[in-house]
């Protein structure tokens, strides 16, 4: 059962006042960037920034870290130095191809998972082989900012140019057994905006969302976790195939409807959650 990442705080490497805040942030999981957060003139202090915060540790959440992507003039350096440090997980930014995938998985240790952002056109056309490069390989998340870049889409309330991608980023994901992580929601101020956004990827099926903001977190965390209607109906799920009157039977009326054991899983993953 892959971790639980409702809540994936990213935060530039570069600026020390937000990592020693994300130390008491709870979340599931921190990511200190290397990549688009940090300016080119900074890129050498923020390696050694991250791995030096790797080192020290204290962080509530899993700690991970974004390298650069692995064309540019920082990727390599960034990849080696972090491989070398007690990263959780390595995220990697712009990966094409499934290649992509097999020339990083050999450069991490045994102890570090992979996460790999969707993120450009190519990711797209190719990302059922990307999800099932296997090793290492633990989550996809969405870049929707360079996606909307990349794809020429324009802004929507509801993200309506982006749907078949939220929809075929989680099925790939899920036919892999890999973690499904939204993009970022960039309105800081827009917390109604936020928590619509969070609801719409739960809906779609992701785990969790990447957050920019320690504002963030708890509008997100309530988002993704099961509301109590969900709650509700879970248990008159258990409760209508504990009921010995149901003995064997594969199907059964609960909660207003018919259930089958298919749903009894479902009600068992929800109650999980919920504690
Ligand atoms: C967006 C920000 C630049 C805003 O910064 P600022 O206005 O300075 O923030 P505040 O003054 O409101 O901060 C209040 C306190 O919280 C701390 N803080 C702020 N942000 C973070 C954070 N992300 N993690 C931890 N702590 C944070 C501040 O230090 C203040 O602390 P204190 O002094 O104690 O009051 C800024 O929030 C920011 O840089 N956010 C992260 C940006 C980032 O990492 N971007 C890269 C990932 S997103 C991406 O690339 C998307 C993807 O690739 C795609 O293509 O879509
Ligand atoms: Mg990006």
């Amino acid at each position: 059962m892959p971790p639980r990442a409702r809540t994936v705080l990213y935060l530039p490497a570069s600026n020390a006042r937000a990592v020693e805040k994300a130390r008491e942030l709870d979340v599931d999981a921190v990511i200190l960037d290397l990549e688009d957060a940090v300016a080119p003139e900074a890129k050498d202090a923020a390696r050694q920034a991250a791995v030096e915060a790797a080192r020290t540790g204290g962080f509530l959440g899993r700690l991970g870290v974004r390298v650069n992507a692995l064309d540019t003039e920082w990727g390599e350096t960034d990849l080696t130095a972090v491989a070398d440090a007690p990263f959780a997980f390595v995220v990697v930014p712009k990966i094409e191809r499934p290649d992509h995938v097999a020339a990083v998985s050999g450069r991490l240790t045994a102890k570090q998972a992979l996460w790999l952002m969707i993120e450009t056109p190519h990711a797209l056309t190719w990302l059922d082989g990307i999800a099932a490069t296997g090793g290492p390989l633990e989550a996809l998340m969405l870049g929707l900012n360079d996606l909307a870049l990349a794809l020429r889409t324009g802004p929507s309330p509801d993200r309506e140019p982006f749907k078949p991608w939220l929809s075929a980023t989680v099925a790939a994901a899920r036919a892999n057994g890999l973690l499904a992580i939204d993009g970022v929601f960039n309105r800081l101020e827009d917390e109604e905006g936020l928590i619509a956004e969070a609801r719409q990827g739960r809906l779609y099926g992701f785990d969790g969302k990447s957050l920019i903001h320690p504002k963030q977190i708890n509008p997100v965390r309530v988002a993704f976790a099961p509301t109590e209607a969900e709650a509700a109906w879970a248990r008159a799920v258990v409760a209508a195939f504990d009921d010995p009157a149901n003995a064997g039977k594969g199907a059964v009326r609960a909660a207003g409807g018919m259930v089958e054991r298919l749903h009894l899983d479902q009600a068992r993953a929800i109650l999980a959650e919920v504690a």
